[in-house]
């Protein structure tokens, strides 16, 4: 691992557990009965401890998404053709009358007045020059994971540290809630194969249909996966997302780490972003507690994911597009936990009768 990393990895602190208490108190007191708030209360308490005040006030929002393209994209495990990725870019990218952005990314995050960054982590296209894009790619588009390493461990870290660096930037651009998000025709599959070696699954109880395969491909796609695992028995998280990952994915773990050494809220999207955080708890046990998962997607293999990081959705939608879309819907419900608990009365300040 280059110094960066590892200087990342242990700069990421446990949340303030102080905070969290302060945060239970005080929610004993505010003017509804006790826990009628649901999940809402366990959000809130948990960004307690990410802000380090019992009065938590994330402000700005940003959706961070990586795009790169996949080797194993041309054995058939997509219900669409790797062109879309390179074509999706320009779609995040594209003028349109209601703001930049025609995809469902940025109908959605105008709505809830998300910043939206687009990263090309390694497409497999010449992108034409956009103020916005953000340029990291080392390689137009990963290995074919089946028949070797997807990526180089220097390659895997550069991405890491490139998909840090825009988490960086979204801070200091005044974003509080982080949302990794990615576009990658084929990314269900390294998504699949990391999650069967990390949760020692067995793929066919992991791997979904991603765009929509028909049972057929769905079949293949398994094979596909089996045959990765075959190639090597790490379980080493950084070689597990060298050999199985691809750069969006890489890029994606770089901001999970950046955003919580900085100490904000990071939303977790769907089960490509899934397959990123099983690495970061393993290299940052501490990360865990500054993951949000947003609703509980489509993709098989979700719920298990969600399971070994002991976190639960705040929500489900069935959705399963990735882009970040999921977890952009998801932050207003962050925001208003946190403001629940910072801006409603107590009992005895607004002279509520309790029992
Ligand atoms: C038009 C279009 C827009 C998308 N936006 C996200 N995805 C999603 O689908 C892909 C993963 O599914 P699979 O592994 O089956 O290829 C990723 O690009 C993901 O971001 C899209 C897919 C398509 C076709
Ligand atoms: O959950 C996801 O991240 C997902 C599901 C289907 C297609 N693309 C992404």
């Amino acid at each position: 691992m280059t110094d960066h990393l590892t200087v990342l990895i242990q700069s990421i602190q446990p949340t303030n557990r102080a905070a969290m208490t302060r945060a239970r108190e005080r929610q004993a007191n505010l003017t509804k009965p006790a826990g009628a708030l649901g999940d809402l209360e366990d959000l809130a308490a948990r960004l307690a401890g990410v802000f380090g005040s019992e009065r938590p006030h994330p402000c700005g929002v940003a959706v961070l998404v990586a795009a790169g393209d996949h080797g194993v994209a041309s054995a058939g495990v997509s219900a669409y053709p790797p062109e879309v990725t390179p074509a999706m870019v320009a779609n995040f990218l594209a003028d349109t009358p209601y703001g930049p952005g025609g995809a469902a990314v940025n109908a959605i995050a105008r709505t809830v007045g998300a910043r939206v960054y687009v990263m090309d982590a390694g497409v497999n296209a010449d992108l034409p020059a956009h103020p916005a894009l953000v340029r990291a790619a080392v390689r137009p588009g990963s290995r074919d994971l089946s028949v070797e390493a997807a990526m180089t461990p220097e390659e895997t870290a550069a991405l890491i540290l490139a998909g840090a660096a825009l988490a960086r930037q979204a801070i200091a651009d005044g974003a509080d809630v982080l949302i990794p998000g990615e576009m990658g025709i084929g990314n269900t599959t390294p998504a699949a194969t990391i999650t069967a070696r990390m949760l020692g699954l067995d793929p066919a109880q992991v791997t979904g249909r991603g765009t929509g395969v028909d049972d057929a491909r769905l079949a293949h796609k398994v094979t596909v996966i089996r045959t990765a695992l075959a190639r090597t028995p790490t379980t080493s998280p950084m070689k597990v997302l060298a050999e199985f990952g691809g750069y969006e994915i890489a890029a994606m773990l770089g901001m999970m780490l950046q955003g919580a050494a900085l100490r904000r809220a990071v939303i977790l999207d769907g089960f490509v972003e899934g397959s990123a955080a099983l690495i970061g708890v393993l290299l940052a046990p501490h990360l865990r507690d500054y993951l949000f998962p947003a609703g509980l997607c489509a993709e098989v293999g979700h719920a298990s994911q969600l399971n070994q990081l002991n976190l639960k959705p705040m929500f489900t939608l069935n959705l399963r597009l990735g882009e970040g879309t999921g977890g952009v819907l998801a932050a207003p419900m962050l925001l208003a936990a946190a403001a629940t608990l910072r801006e409603m009365r107590t009992f005895e300040e607004a002279g509520v009768p309790h029992g």
